[in-house]
């Protein structure tokens, strides 16, 4: 296990930021961690990334416990803080080598210009961080939590400030970087989850309120989804009703129509045979499922 979270609670004062929350990341899952603000999301990560100490409970990464083995854990773990902490005062490259020898990485320079590449900094390399656009910073941001290679990268809104461009070459990095490590993050945008992740955290005043991959939390069985279908004939409502699977039938304008079913993926395949053996032409046909955003609402309203 990359991330072992037991039981953790933090209290600042009189504020009970976790709730005796637990939860387990596998090594190279991309792993989204939502939840609206005040949650308790940066709390947790920070937790995890050795940061702040818990009140309560354990948490380890990579076997290591965050509290007796905090150096070791350091070691794994790459963090893209919210504020994105940088020194403005120092340029790309400068910067990149403080935090390189901070965790002693061999052939400290190579490894500096790799990371330029990969988070797309070299035009700006030679530049002052406090001379970078905010996208630019995040990248910065980025290149450092990489550096020393962890095997878990906690990254806090790492598209915050990002343009829709920036945004698309940041997300594809971060997946591929899901592909040999653990990463946990967190974002207010559902479509960033559901491009980059599989499973889903959500977390509200402390406490988690799901934990699942985003297809079950999306399929719920027993939930009535449906799907809109056109066809090249016209068919009547009785004809369609009596597809296997449906549950009821609902027309629409130009030969189209809502076909309902507790079932989306068998009611596709049935459709198709349905139309095969009647011979029947299948202009389009579109599943609705419940969004990921509608989810959020309904889970943490
Ligand atoms: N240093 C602190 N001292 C006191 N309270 C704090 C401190 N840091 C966070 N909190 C409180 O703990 C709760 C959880 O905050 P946290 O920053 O972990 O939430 P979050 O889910 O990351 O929120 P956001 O999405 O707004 O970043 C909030 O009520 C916050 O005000």
């Amino acid at each position: 296990m990359s991330i072992e979270v037991t039981h953790l609670t933090k209290i600042y004062g009189e504020q009970k930021a976790v709730n005796n929350i637990s939860f387990e990341l596998k090594k190279g899952e991309i792993v989204g961690f939502l939840g609206p603000n005040g949650a308790g999301k940066s709390t947790t990560m920070k937790i995890i990334t050795g940061y702040l100490p818990p009140t309560e409970g354990t948490v380890k990464v990579a076997g290591f416990d965050v509290v007796t083995n905090t150096m070791e854990v350091r070691k794994r773990v790459g963090y893209l803080a919210e504020a994105n902490p940088l020194y403005f005062d120092m340029y790309v490259r400068e910067f990149l080598s403080f935090v390189a020898d901070a965790h002693q990485v061999p052939n400290k320079w190579a490894r500096i210009d790799e990371m330029i590449a990969m988070t797309g900094l070299t035009a700006e390399r030679n530049k002052k961080i406090g001379a970078l656009s905010k996208g630019y910073k995040q990248r910065v941001g980025l290149a450092q939590a990489l550096i020393h290679d962890p095997e878990v990268l906690i990254l806090d809104e790492p598209t915050s400030g990002l343009d829709p461009n920036q945004l698309v070459e940041i997300r594809d990095l971060i997946k591929s970087l899901g592909q040999n490590k653990t990463v946990m993050l967190s974002t207010h945008i559902m479509q960033e989850v559901e491009a980059m992740c599989s499973r889903v955290i959500i977390i509200k005043n402390g406490n988690i309120t799901a934990n699942d991959y985003i297809s079950n939390l999306k399929n719920q069985p027993g939930d009535e989804g449906f799907i809109t279908v056109s066809f090249g004939e016209t068919l009547t409502n009785e004809e369609l009703a009596a597809i296997p699977g449906v549950t009821r039938v609902v027309s629409r304008e130009n030969n189209a129509w809502q076909l309902f079913s507790t079932d989306l993926e068998v009611l596709r395949k049935n459709l198709m045979q349905f139309a095969l053996i009647n011979n029947r032409n299948i202009l389009s046909l579109q599943s609705n499922s419940t969004s990921l955003e509608d989810i959020f609402r309904d889970i943490t309203k």
